[in-house]
């Protein structure tokens, strides 16, 4: 899943907000609330970091999927982007502003 990718599932992510829990799993999550949603992004990032210490890369990758996903509804109850995340990044990485912009352009 690349960037872009991340970006197509938050979308529908956030599209999942007030539909029916009983046929959209994130649905549900939003449901239950903000401590089901960071309880279950610490269960995943604790199962990831077992894979990593146990399994196979296929493991660890369908187990950071996992995480990636329940991290993006996360960001989706507190009100983050995934640009907010990217621009955080970015700036840590010393990209400026327009160079940012120029590369979301392509
Ligand atoms: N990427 C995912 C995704 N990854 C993981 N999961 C779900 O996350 C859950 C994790 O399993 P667990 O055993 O940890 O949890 P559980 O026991 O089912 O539930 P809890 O009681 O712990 O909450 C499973 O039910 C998976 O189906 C996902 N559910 C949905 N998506 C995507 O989210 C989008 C919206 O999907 P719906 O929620 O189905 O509308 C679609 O693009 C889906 O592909």
């Amino acid at each position: 899943m690349d960037k872009h990718a991340i970006d197509t599932l938050f979308a529908v992510i956030e599209s999942r907000k007030g539909a029916d829990p009983d046929t959209s799993y994130t649905a549900k999550l939003f449901a239950k609330g903000r401590k089901k949603i960071a309880q279950k992004v610490g269960e995943e990032a604790v199962e990831t970091a077992l894979a990593a210490m146990s399994e196979t890369p296929a493991a660890v990758a369908a187990e950071s999927a996992d995480l990636l996903y329940h991290l993006l509804v996360l960001w989706a109850e507190t009100g983050v982007s995934p640009d907010d995340v990217w621009a955080e990044l970015n700036r840590r990485s010393g990209v400026s502003g327009i160079e940012e912009k120029n590369s979301r352009k392509k």
